[in-house]
C-alpha cells in the first residue's frame, strides 16, 4: 500500500521544516562545538526557502541607552526563561542568514560562546516589488557576517530538533549596533584574540589521535573530521586515509571509503586492511564481482604470509568472501534462502533499531520500464511470464520503522486513527530526513532518486540539478513513491510497520482491482512476484490501496496522488447513481454503528437477522458484478462469527465458503482470514480431513507470494512454507498440532 500524505499544506510544511532542522543539526541533544555548529548551519543553505522575501526595514531603532552591567552572555541564558526586561544580549553574526519559517543564523558573544538565533516576524513574501522600496531582500548583504546585534526580550528554548536556540519574536527587540556608537569599544571579542598560531601548531599525529579517540567512542563523523584535518597537513599520510576509510564505512559512506582505500593502495599496494575494506566497500556498492576479485586476491596474498597477527583479517576476509558470493548469486539468479532470511529478520527485529537485512537486489531480466499512456512510465513484460515468478527483490533505499520514531511501547499500543496518523507523519518526516542525509553524504545517489515521479509538473527548462540536494523535491518524491511497510511477520506481538522508499518498485503503476503482481516485505526487503500468467507487452501493476478499503478512503487517496484510475472498480463506482451510493453508505453506517459493537458481544438472533438483511441488500446493489462488491466481506465474516458463537457451525461454514468462492482470486488479505476461520470451523466439526485440506490452502495462500510455487520437492517446500507462515500467523503452529 502506498503511503498517504495527510494532505494539509500546513502539516507538510511543518514536516518539511522539522526534517530540515534535524538533518542539519543531528538528533542528539548535546552542546556542540563552534566548528560543528557552523558546518551544520552551512548545510541549511541548501534548504532555505527560495521564495523572494523582504525584510521590513527596522530603521526606527530606539536610542541606545545600555548599561554594560546589564549585558548577559549566551552562557548565562536559561532554558525556557525570557530574558529580564532590562537585560540584553550583545552578539555578532557569524554565518549567513537562511530563511526558513524564521530567519536563522549563528551568533557568538564576546566570550566566544556560539548559539543558533531564530528571528521571527521579520519577513513577508515579496509580492509587489515596486511598493516595497523601504524593504531589504534577504541575500548575502542582509545582516552580513560580523554584524553586531543587541537583542532584548529574547527567549531561550530547546527546539524541535532537541538543540538549544535563541528566539526573538519582535523585530523591534533587535538593534543593529552601530560601531560609531563606541559604547562597547573597550570590549574584546575572544575569537578576535584567538591565536591562529595555536591551531597551526597541531600536527597530523595530533589529529590522528583525536580521530582515533572519536572512532573508539563511536563518533565516526567527528573521527572523519579529525582525520581530514590531518590529511590537510599531510596529504600523503596513508594511515590517515586508511583509518578515515574505516570511519566512512561505519557511516555507510561507501563511495568515500572506496576513494580513500584506493589512495592507500596506490601508495602501499600491500596494505592488507585497506584491501579488505576495498572488498567491503565494493560489496556495499553492489559491485559484487569486483568485490569477490579483490577479496580472492587478498586471500591468496595472505596464504603466503606466516605472521600470526594477520589471523583476524584472514578470518574476516574468508567470511566476507563467502557472504559476497551469496549476494552475487542472489543478484544474478534470484536465489534466496528464505528460511535463512526469515531467521535473520527475526533475530534483527529483536534489537531496538528495526531490521535492515543484508541481501542483494534482483531484477528479472524480461521486464523493463517504458512509457505507458496516461500514467507516465511503468513496468512492462518483455515476454510471457508464468504465475508466481519472482520479478524483483529490492532493498529499501531508506526505511523508517514506526517504533524507531514512536518507541516500541507506544507503537504496540497504537489503536486509534489519531495515533496512526501521528506515526505516519513522524515516519514521513524521518524518511525525508534520512533520505536527505543520505544524499548529502552520498550525492551520487541523487540521480536515481530524482528520476522518480515527483508530481511537480516542472517545465523542461526547470531542470533538476542532480548535484544539489533538494529537500522540497525529496518531500514530493516521498509523497508519491513511498510504500507503507507492512511486515506481515509478527515478532513478540509487535507488528513492524513503517515507511520507506524503494527505487525500482516505485515505477509500478496502480490498479484498485486488477493488479497482476504483488509485493511482500521481509524487513526492508521487498519481494515482488507475478500473481497470474502475464502476457508479453502487458503492464505489470500493483495495488497502492486495497480494493476492500472503503470507497471514500480509496478515492481520497487516489486523488491525493493525482491518479485518475480507470480500473473496473472505479468505472463501476462512477457509473452508479448517487441514490445507490447513498443507500450503500447508510447501510454500512447502520451496521458499523448500531450492529457491529453489539453483535460482537451478544450474537442475538434479531441482530443476526438485521445483518443478513443488510448483507443481502448490499449484494443486490451490485448484483450485476458480484465480484466487485467488497462491502459485505467484513460483514459476512462477522455474521459467520455470530452464527458460530450460537453453535450454528454449518451456517457459519456455508457463509464463509460462499465468500471464499467469490473472492478466491482477488488477493485480499481478509480472504486469508476467512480461510483460517474455515479451518477452525472444520476442526470444531471434527471433520479433520477437510480441516487439513483447508489448512493446506491457507499455507499456499500465505507462502506462495514469497516462496513461489513448489516445483519438485513438495515436502521441503511445505516445511519452508510452514516455517514462514508460523511467523506470519503464530497461531498456525497450535492449529497444526490439532490436525
Ligand atoms: C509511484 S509513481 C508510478 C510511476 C510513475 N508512473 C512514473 O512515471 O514514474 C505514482 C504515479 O504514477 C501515476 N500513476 C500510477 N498509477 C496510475 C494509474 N492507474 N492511472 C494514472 N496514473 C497513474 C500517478 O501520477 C502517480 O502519482
Amino acid at each position: 500500500m502506498k503511503f498517504q500524505f495527510l494532505n494539509t499544506a500546513v502539516l507538510s510544511e511543518e514536516i518539511f521544516q522539522n526534517a530540515v532542522l534535524r538533518i542539519t543539526t543531528g538528533n542528539i541533544s548535546k552542546k556542540k562545538s563552534r566548528e560543528r555548529l557552523i558546518e551544520e548551519h552551512k548545510k541549511l543553505e541548501y534548504f532555505g526557502d527560495k521564495n523572494e522575501y523582504v525584510i521590513h526595514n527596522t530603521c526606527s531603532q530606539p536610542d541606545l541607552n545600555l548599561n554594560q552591567q546589564l549585558r548577559v552572555s549566551i552562557a548565562n541564558l536559561q532554558i525556557d526563561r525570557m530574558l529580564p526586561i532590562e537585560k540584553f544580549l550583545l552578539c555578532r553574526v557569524i554565518t549567513r542568514f537562511t530563511k526558513m519559517n524564521a530567519l536563522l543564523t549563528l551568533v557568538e558573544d564576546p566570550e566566544g560562546n556560539v548559539e543558533r538565533l531564530a528571528l521571527y516576524n521579520w519577513t513577508s513574501l515579496l509580492k509587489d516589488k515596486e511598493n516595497q522600496i523601504d524593504c531589504l531582500s534577504i541575500d548575502k548583504s542582509f545582516l552580513p557576517i560580523g554584524t553586531q546585534l543587541i537583542i532584548k526580550n529574547l527567549s531561550y528554548k530547546v527546539a524541535a530538533d532537541n538543540n538549544t536556540i535563541i528566539y526573538s519574536n519582535n523585530p523591534e527587540d533587535v538593534v543593529i549596533y552601530d560601531h560609531n556608537d563606541k559604547l562597547f569599544d573597550d570590549l574584546k571579542w575572544s575569537t578576535d584574540l584567538l591565536n591562529d598560531k595555536e591551531i597551526k601548531e597541531k600536527t597530523a599525529d595530533d589529529f590522528y589521535c583525536y580521530g582515533d579517540d572519536d572512532f573508539v567512542s563511536n563518533d565516526y563523523t567527528a573521527a572523519v573530521d579529525e582525520y581530514s584535518n590531518g590529511i590537510k597537513l599531510e596529504p600523503q599520510n596513508v594511515t590517515l586515509y586508511a583509518d578515515r576509510a574505516e570511519a566512512f564505512l561505519r557511516l555507510s559512506q561507501f563511495r568515500n571509503a572506496l576513494d580513500d582505500v584506493d589512495i592507500v593502495l596506490k601508495y602501499e599496494p600491500g596494505h592488507l586492511k585497506a584491501a579488505f575494506h576495498r572488498g567491503k566497500a565494493l560489496c556495499d556498492l553492489k559491485r559484487y564481482q569486483e568485490s569477490i576479485t579483490t577479496l580472492q586476491d587478498l586471500h591468496q596474498r595472505m596464504k603466503i604470509i606466516t605472521d600470526h597477527r594477520i589471523a583476524p583479517i584472514r578470518q574476516s576476509t574468508e567470511q566476507l568472501l563467502k557472504h559476497v558470493k551469496i549476494l552475487a548469486s542472489e543478484n544474478k539468479n534470484g536465489q534466496y534462502d528464505y528460511t535463512h532470511i526469515i531467521n535473520e529478520f527475526c533475530e534483527s527485529a529483536k534489537i531496538r533499531k528495526g531490521p535492515r537485512l543484508d541481501h542483494a537486489d534482483f531484477l528479472f531480466e524480461d521486464i523493463e520500464i517504458r512509457p505507458v499512456e496516461g500514467k507516465g512510465r511503468g513496468w512492462i513484460a518483455k515476454c510471457d511470464i508464468p504465475e508466481n515468478t519472482l520479478l524483483m527483490v529490492s532493498k529499501a533505499f531508506s526505511v523508517v520503522y514506526s517504533h524507531e520514531v514512536l518507541g516500541r511501547f507506544m507503537k504496540s499500543n497504537i489503536q486509534n486513527n489519531q495515533t496512526t496518523c501521528i506515526a505516519s507523519s513522524l515516519c514521513n518526516e524521518e524518511l525525508i530526513t534520512r533520505i536527505t542525509q543520505k544524499l548529502l553524504t552520498e550525492p551520487y545517489h541523487c540521480q536515481e532518486v530524482y528520476q522518480l515521479y515527483n508530481g511537480l509538473n516542472l517545465n523542461k527548462t526547470d531542470k533538476i540539478n542532480e548535484h544539489l540536494v533538494n529537500v522540497d523535491l525529496i518531500g514530493s518524491i516521498v509523497k508519491y513513491n513511498s510504500f507503507a511497510l507492512d511486515n506481515k511477520i509478527i515478532i513478540e506481538n509487535v507488528e513492524l510497520s513503517g515507511l520507506g522508499l524503494w527505487i525500482l518498485p516505485s515505477y509500478f503503476n496502480h490498479s484498485c482491482i486488477d493488479k497482476n503482481v504483488a509485493q511482500f516485505f521481509i524487513g526492508d526487503l521487498m519481494f515482488i512476484r507475478s500473481l497470474r500468467p502475464i502476457s508479453k507487452g502487458e503492464e505489470l501493476i500493483i495495488s497502492y490501496r486495497s480494493a476492500d478499503s472503503s470507497e471514500e478512503i480509496r478515492l481520497r487517496y487516489l486523488k491525493s496522488v493525482g491518479i485518475d484510475c480507470h480500473c473496473r472498480l472505479c468505472k463501476l463506482d462512477d457509473s452508479e447513481s448517487p441514490e445507490v451510493n447513498d443507500r450503500r453508505i447508510r447501510l454500512l453506517n447502520t451496521f458499523e454503528k448500531l450492529i457491529k459493537p453489539r453483535i460482537l458481544n451478544v450474537a442475538n438472533p434479531s441482530l443476526i437477522k438485521r445483518s443478513e438483511k443488510i448483507v443481502s441488500e448490499l449484494h443486490n446493489l451490485r448484483k450485476e458484478q458480484p465480484d466487485l462488491e467488497f462491502d459485505t466481506l467484513e460483514l459476512s465474516k462477522i455474521l459467520a462469527f455470530a452464527h458460530r458463537k450460537n453453535g450454528n457451525l454449518a451456517e457459519a461454514l456455508s457463509i464463509l465458503k460462499e465468500v471464499y468462492n467469490i473472492y478466491k482470486n482477488v488477493h485480499l488479505q481478509i480472504v486469508d482470514c476467512i480461510i483460517f476461520d474455515i479451518v477452525l470451523l472444520y476442526i470444531d466439526l471434527k471433520q479433520m480431513e477437510e480441516a487439513r485440506k483447508w489448512f493446506d490452502i491457507l499455507l499456499k495462500k500465505l507462502a506462495e507470494p514469497i516462496l513461489g510455487k513448489f516445483k519438485d520437492d513438495e515436502i521441503k517446500w511445505k516445511k519452508d512454507a510452514f516455517h514462514l507462515t508460523e511467523k506470519i500467523f503464530p497461531v498456525m503452529n497450535s492449529i497444526a498440532k490439532c490436525l
